[in-house]
C-alpha cells in the first residue's frame, strides 16, 4: 500500500515498494487528501518509490513534516527517474490516431538498444516495426508463448502482430498501427515481452551422453 508523498525531492535513488506506516491520510505535495482520493497518475509518480528509513520516520522526515504526525510518507525518486529505471517498468499510453507521432529513426535506434533481441525491420505495409524471432519446443509451447504475450498486451492495451509457422517457429512484430510507425509503446511492450519467463517452452539443450563407468 503506498503512502503519502513527502513533498521534498530525494537526492537518493530509492527503489522498492512502499509500506504504510499508519494509514490515516495522504500528504501529496503538501495537500492532505483522504486515502480514498488518490491524485491522478499516482502510480506513475510513485515509480521507484521506497520505504522510509527508520531515521526518517523517527525524525518525522524533517523539522517541518508535511503530513500529520500519523500520516505515512514516501521519499519520491528524483524527477524524471522513470526515464532511467527502464522501459520494462513503464506503462503503455493509449494512442488515438492523429494524436501520437511516430518516433524518428534516431530515437528508434536508441530505444532499440534497450530491448535486446529486437531489430528494426519493415512490415508488409512498408512501415518500420521491431521484430524478434523464437524457436520453441513444439506447437503447444509456441501457442502458450502467444498466450503469455497476449496477457501482457491486454494489460498494456497495446498489441503485437503474432506469427507462428512450421509448428514451432515464432516471430513477433511491434508497431503502433494508429500512427503507422513506432512509438514508445512498442519498445515498452518489447521490454515486457523480453521479461516473460519462457525457459519451460524452449528446446532443451541436447543432453550430453553420460558415460556410465
Ligand atoms: C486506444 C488504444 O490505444 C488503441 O485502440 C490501441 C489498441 N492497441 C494497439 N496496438 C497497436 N500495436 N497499435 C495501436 O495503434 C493500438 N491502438
Amino acid at each position: 500500500m503506498l503512502g503519502a508523498i513527502h513533498g521534498g525531492h530525494s537526492s537518493k535513488l530509492c527503489l522498492g515498494s512502499c509500506r504504510a506506516v499508519r494509514p490515516s491520510a495522504l500528504c501529496y505535495r503538501g495537500l492532505v487528501v483522504r486515502a480514498g482520493e488518490l491524485p491522478p497518475n499516482y502510480e506513475e509518480k510513485m515509480q521507484g518509490a521506497r520505504d522510509p528509513f527508520a531515521g526518517e520516520v523517527g525524525t518525522q522526515f524533517t523539522a517541518k513534516p508535511l503530513g500529520q504526525a500519523d500520516t505515512f510518507h514516501i521519499i519520491r525518486p528524483p524527477t524524471g527517474m522513470d526515464k532511467v529505471t527502464g522501459l520494462r517498468s513503464r506503462r503503455c499510453k493509449p494512442c488515438e490516431a492523429g494524436k501520437a507521432q511516430a518516433l524518428d529513426s534516431l530515437t528508434c535506434e536508441s530505444l532499440r538498444n534497450q530491448v535486446p533481441g529486437w531489430r528494426l525491420v519493415k512490415d508488409k505495409a512498408g512501415h518500420t516495426c521491431i521484430q524478434q524471432e523464437w524457436k520453441f519446443l513444439n506447437f503447444v509451447s509456441s501457442v502458450e508463448f502467444f498466450r503469455r504475450v497476449g496477457a501482457v498486451a491486454e494489460m498494456e492495451g497495446h498489441h503485437p502482430d503474432l506469427h507462428l509457422e512450421d509448428w514451432n517457429r515464432v516471430w513477433i512484430q511491434l508497431a503502433t498501427h494508429s500512427v503507422g510507425g513506432l512509438t514508445e509503446n512498442d519498445f515498452i511492450l518489447a521490454a515486457k515481452i523480453n521479461d516473460i519467463e519462457i525457459s519451460d517452452l524452449r528446446q532443451r539443450p541436447k543432453a550430453k551422453p553420460r558415460n556410465f563407468v
